[in-house]
């Protein structure tokens, strides 16, 4: 909906309805169509303001309708007339102009921003391009190398930016519509021959076929099979090299291509996903919109190791005070020096001043005593934490939330060490806890909901996505990579080897495949872990019961490793081999191999050929399996949660939505078709077994994703 008022005698004020962000809408673009059309008309009408409702330009076309038969009128031809018209328009840019927003502020004559607002053309994160013309006006604008800058990353940019870049004519601080009616006013009458983008040429840079060359390497290089920003690079260079009216044409069929494919819809089901578990609830009927989060002005954390810092970082980062505790001297000189350059980092690129001063350090517990929030980071040992509870519940002052940052640890457990188990909750960060966006809020059985609600509303402050999972062995994220480690492991006994599962991985999309992930994480993290559940037995080096542990099949590849010292990256062996402990680039490793052989040959096992689609079968598949299992278990309200964590904090490809739309995307039956054969071909891996909840799913006609929740509820209410 668009409603047309005049204002100033002789401004017609054209505002975009539909809230939140004013989305184009079928009904939308109607309004616009309708209200252009009788202000054009209008003699009274000597310019137009066109802005949006409640502070918001325009978010783009509606994502909803995507997928649906489109009605009413087309982008394209309304922008074209508001372009073509004879009476200035000017686009007063709020809040933000994103895609369509943008693309109908560029078919503008003028645009007027205020300084807190975002511009960008973010079709590219949907997997599309910005097909109503804008990868066509754009460059014409603001020369190529910007334009394919913006449009290949989809990146916002602030008002100051967009003025240096020339996409906007002027930016304020003050009332942006008051400002857009005076510039109004004042353009009124004057020509708009040279006003009208698309009648721009196309500035050509020297060596054009170098510059697109180097821009489709990049994006190929950073995108992992992504196919929307190779389509940007196309579509720019069409606007480089073709006529206005041949560009568009290339335009459309690239967005025809873009448009129908699964990218598209697995990248616009996680825009959504990504929303959707900020409506968190858990099974004892806590709710996002009816719990009440307490106020967080003061944080500590405990243990400034690895995540300590980063968490440290972050709190600080949100404006908290934070506390932060380190007991052993040299660790804590360590990470004052880290964090300040953390900080000063992080500030630099913000362009703020740094927050040093927000964080306090203390090598007492005591320090704690009167923040409203912990989080302990310290060493992920069961007994070290159990005892740091303890302490903590009576050093704390009522009401304190105790978070624990553990990445496996029973919740539970530690809420039962203290007085106040439903101020316990898990606040599971990922490594570095300020770069890295996902935080898994974990509530036990006993966590208030006022807790959880803290927890989830503290981590969207620290711009987090987060997560509300339930307690279990490894939460949501790390219990579904363990059958996927598991995998990877039999694969390398049955005759791959780590370059190639890696290759099939990271041709999949992953950013790092499994083992190379694995050397830089460090190989004795699972190491402790296994040791701890009494798994790693050394000096069984040979004979069936070697590779068979608590009666199942067991791959002891990763102890022996550990055993010979190497760790990863940080002892510059692991997996592959590197230039020097703490290096970084991975090189194959004749001894691995050798190992392997010699590991095999012990063994009896014969080795076979092992092609990239078994890789990615049995690995994915396994993980998806225990993805089922945590929805029939309650411990993820939904499979856009598990979805969200995937892609989020574990590298999984955005293009290909997440393991639980990924399954949906080959089809349940396919996956559940797989995993019976695998599990025949392997009756001792738990893990391939199909879960119940598949099962029932492929049962029911393999609905799609979004009516999994209904299955879900019908079979939990016949539990
Ligand atoms: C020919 C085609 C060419 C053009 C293509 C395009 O334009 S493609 C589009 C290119 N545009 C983009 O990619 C921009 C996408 N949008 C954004 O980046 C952000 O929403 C924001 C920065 C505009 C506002 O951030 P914020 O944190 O203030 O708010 P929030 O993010 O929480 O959203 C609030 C609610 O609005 C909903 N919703 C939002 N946008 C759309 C939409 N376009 N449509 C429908 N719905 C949309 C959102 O789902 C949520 O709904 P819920 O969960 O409450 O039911």
């Amino acid at each position: 909906m668009a409603q047309l008022s005049i204002v100033s005698g002789s401004v017609g004020l054209i505002t975009l309805q539909n809230p939140p962000v004013n989305a184009l809408s079928a009904a939308v673009r109607q309004g616009i169509v309708d209200t252009v059309e009788k202000a054009l008309s209008d003699p009274k009408v000597k310019s137009v303001v066109i802005r949006g409702q409640n502070g918001v330009f325009c978010g783009g076309a509606d994502i909803k309708e995507f997928g649906t038969k489109m009605t009413g009128p087309h982008l394209i031809p309304m922008i074209h007339a508001i372009e073509a018209g004879n009476k200035p328009m000017v686009a007063a840019i709020e809040g933000s102009a994103l895609g369509g927003g943008l693309e109908l502020a560029l078919g503008c004559h003028y645009r007027v921003a205020h300084s807190k607002a975002r511009l960008g053309l973010p079709e590219v994160t949907l997997g599309l391009l910005p097909a109503a013309a804008g990868s066509q006006r754009l460059p014409r604008l603001i020369g190529v190398p910007a334009a394919l800058n913006l449009i290949t990353t989809g990146r916002h940019v602030t008002a100051a930016e967009a003025l240096q870049l020339g996409i906007v004519d002027q930016v304020t601080d003050h009332d942006t519509v008051d400002t857009a009616v005076k510039f109004a006013l004042n353009v009124a009458g004057q020509s708009l021959d040279a006003r009208r983008i698309s009648t721009f040429p196309c500035p050509r840079p020297a060596e054009l076929d170098a510059l697109f060359e180097d821009a489709m390497q990049k994006v190929r290089k950073s995108a992992r099979g992504a196919i929307a920003p190779v389509a940007c690079v196309q579509a720019v260079r069409a606007a480089a090299t073709l006529p206005y009216a041949e560009g568009l044409e290339r335009e459309r069929e690239l967005m025809a291509t873009l448009f129908n494919s699964g990218q598209a819809r697995a990248l616009q089901y996680c825009f959504f996903a990504q929303r959707a578990v900020g409506r968190w609830s858990t099974p004892s009927g806590a709710r996002w919109d009816t719990s009440k989060p307490v106020p967080v002005p003061k944080a500590a954390v405990i243990g400034l190791g690895t995540m300590g810092r980063g968490i440290a970082v972050a709190l600080a980062q949100t404006g908290l005070s934070v506390v932060a505790v380190e007991t052993q001297e040299k660790q804590m000189m360590e990470a004052k020096q880290a964090v300040s350059g953390m900080l000063e980092r992080g500030a630099k690129r913000r362009g703020v001043a740094p927050v040093s001063d927000k964080i306090s350090y203390s090598g007492n517990i005591r320090a704690v005593a009167d923040v409203d929030l912990v989080i302990e980071a310290v060493f992920e040992d069961m007994a070290v934490k159990e005892k740091l509870f303890q302490q903590l519940s009576a050093i704390c002052k009522p009401g304190a939330l105790l978070c624990t940052n553990t990445s496996a640890l029973d919740v539970d457990h530690l809420a039962s060490q203290t007085r106040n188990p439903e101020l316990v909750v898990g606040m599971h960060f990922f490594a570095p806890a300020h770069v890295m966006k996902l935080l898994e809020v974990v509530y036990g059985r006993r966590s208030s909901t006022q807790a959880v609600a803290t927890a989830m509303q503290l981590g969207k402050k620290m711009g987090k996505v987060s997560v509300a999972v339930g307690n279990c062995r490894g939460f949501v994220g790390n219990r579904m990579l363990k059958p996927y480690i598991e995998q990877a492991f039999y694969l390398l006994e049955e005759g791959a080897t780590p370059e190639l599962v890696d290759r099939a991985l990271e041709e999949f999309g992953f950013s790092m495949g499994v083992f190379r992930m694995s050397d830089l994480s460090g190989l004795d993290v699972g190491w402790r872990v296994r040791k701890g559940d009494g798994l790693v037995e050394p000096g069984l080096a040979s004979g069936p019961s070697a590779r068979v542990r608590q009666g199942r099949r067991y791959s002891p590849l990763g102890d022996l490793l550990c055993e010979q010292g190497r760790f990863g990256q940080k002892t510059g062996r692991g997996w592959y081999q590197y230039e020097k402990p703490g290096g970084r680039v991975a090189r194959s490793d004749p001894w691995l191999h050798s190992f392997l052989e010699g590991y095999r040959a012990r063994h009896g096992l014969v080795a076979r050929r092992i092609d990239h689609e078994e890789v990615l079968e049995r690995c994915l598949y396994a993980l998806i399996n225990e993805g089922f299992h945590i929805l029939e278990d309650g411990i993820a309200a939904g499979p856009e949660d598990i979805d969200v964590i995937y892609v989020f904090g574990y590298g999984w490809p955005r293009h290909r939505g997440g393991p639980m739309f990924y399954a949906g995307m080959v089809g349940l039956a396919k996956v559940l078709e797989r995993l019976e054969h695998y599990h025949q071909a392997h009756p001792d891996v738990p893990h391939l077994q199909p879960c119940s909840l598949l099962r029932r799913l492929v049962a029911s006609g393999s609905p799609p994703i979004h009516k999994w929740r209904e299955v879900i509820r019908k079979l939990h209410s016949h539990l």
